[in-house]
């Protein structure tokens, strides 16, 4: 410590502007210096070893995806949010159900009504930008209150689904997440291949690693019939024919889940949404804005096909697309996996779930004028060629045997609560409306 002393105050004798240092020629400037050179090669030297030391130590840099994880696992760690998490998933029947897009219309739904009965629910949502996220914070409040938890985060995040299972046995996996909307894949192709495919994957090999591995449910849609022109649609149907990048992809899951029932045993079903409609619905789709734009006063485009055809649509209400969700999930079988390998057959299921009365878009647009008490500037229009098909038609004698599918709520009746829901929603002292 004596021996620093003398440079200590040597160095204090620098000043601050270099250039107007000016050096003392004495001895013991000298031998100062001297010191001081030795005391920095050393140091020098204990550097590079330590540096030597942790590079030879340090792993491999992780690849892309374990890094990712490695960041997940950082974000999630804690019990805080492990806690949160398992309140969630308790519950009293003993089923414990991930649910992915729970922030979304049709998730937030089925979230709430599988807690309601005493499922344990836990939601995951990753919050995107598609459509106003106020809606989807809004949701997520409500599911809040009825317990529970939606976590913030991607379904292609492999660290987190990773952590999840490792958390909490699911015992099933209700899957809502996608990038919706037939048109917009025209805008943001990118974005389908992300969530309904590789999104769609990832969720699957979390599944299938999962021990035990839950049983899955899924959403599907009506656009995998595309040009089928059979009516009404049949599960049997060709659906080899997709009119839009969203409905490929769509169908593309349902092959992908096919290869992990296969080879995995994951147990499997799909659900064909037709045009699903109701409270705390989608802004995207056309009864929303349809009713957003009447009532600014602003014009709207119907569609027509070729030759002033008809463009109609099976609209099916949301209450009833819950009930066939909670159906498939209490049909399912267990998966017959564990840990990323097959004992043996698993189920693998597809059902539409519509309403069976195709009704045409401008009956929907009346029925929104009288329900708002409002006349529509209306515009007809060719159909676009942007994805849209002419009309959908559910066959739904399957579902009603399998499931006990039942849909008892007709498009009158579905917007009449629709426009109750919207005016109490857009009235800005009740934003938080109950479901
Ligand atoms: O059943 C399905 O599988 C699909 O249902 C809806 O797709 P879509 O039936 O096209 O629903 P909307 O976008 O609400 O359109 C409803 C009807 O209004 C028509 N439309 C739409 C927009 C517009 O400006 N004018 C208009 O007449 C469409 O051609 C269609 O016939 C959903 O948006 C999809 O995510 C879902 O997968």
């Amino acid at each position: 410590m004596t021996q620093l002393k003398p440079i200590l105050s040597h160095l204090d004798a620098i000043p601050s502007t270099p250039g107007k240092f000016k050096p003392e020629k004495s001895f013991s400037y000298y031998y100062r210096l001297r010191l001081h050179s030795k005391l920095t090669l050393w140091s020098f030297i204990f550097v590079v070893a330590i540096v030597f030391l942790v590079l030879v130590s340090a792993p491999a840099p992780a690849p892309e995806g374990n890094r990712r994880s490695l960041q997940t696992a950082g974000k999630y760690a804690g019990s805080g949010w492990e806690n949160r998490v398992r309140v969630s998933a308790r519950g009293k029947t003993g089923r414990v159900v991930l649910v992915t897009g729970a922030a979304g219309f049709v998730g937030a739904h089925v979230s709430a009504a599988l807690k309601r009965r005493g499922d344990g629910v836990v939601g995951l949502d990753n919050f995107n930008k598609y459509y106003e996220i106020t809606l989807k914070e809004s949701r997520k409040l409500l599911l809040e209150k009825d317990g529970v938890f939606v976590i913030k985060g991607d379904i292609n995040d492999a660290g987190l689904l990773k952590k999840l299972f490792e958390t909490v046995s699911f015992t099933h996996v209700m899957h809502l997440a996608a990038q919706a909307g037939v048109r917009y894949a025209m805008k943001n192709p990118a974005s389908y291949i992300q969530s309904n495919v590789a999104g769609f994957v990832n969720l699957l090999e979390a599944c299938k690693s999962a021990n035990p591995q839950p049983a899955v449910i899924w959403a599907s849609s009506s656009s995998v019939y595309g040009l089928n022109s059979k009516v009404p649609f049949s599960e049997k149907d060709r659906t080899d024919q997709p009119a839009s990048l969203y409905a490929a992809t769509k169908k593309a899951g349902e092959e992908i889940a096919h290869s992990y029932n296969h080879i995995y045993g994951l147990s499997l079903t799909g659900l064909r949404f037709f045009t699903v409609y109701g409270p705390w619905g989608r802004p995207d789709m056309a009864y929303f804005f349809f009713t957003r734009n009447i009532l600014k006063g602003k014009s709207i485009m119907i569609f027509e096909g070729v030759d002033h055809g008809t463009v109609a649509r099976d609209f099916t209400y949301i209450d009833d697309v819950v009930k066939g969700c909670v159906g498939a999930l209490d049909t399912a079988k267990k998966s017959t996996g564990s840990g990323g390998k097959k004992k043996g057959a698993a189920q693998f299921r597809i059902y539409n779930l519509g309403n069976t009365s195709p009704v045409p878009v401008s009956k929907l647009v009346s029925i929104l004028e009288k329900h708002l008490k409002v006349k529509a500037k209306k515009k007809v229009v060719t159909m676009p060629r942007n994805g849209d098909v002419p009309f959908t038609h559910a066959n739904i004698s399957l579902a009603s045997k399998e499931l006990g599918y039942k849909p008892t709520t007709d498009l009158e009746a579905g917007l009449k609560k629709f426009v109750k829901w919207y005016l109490s929603y857009y009235d800005s002292e009740k934003q938080h409306a109950s479901w």
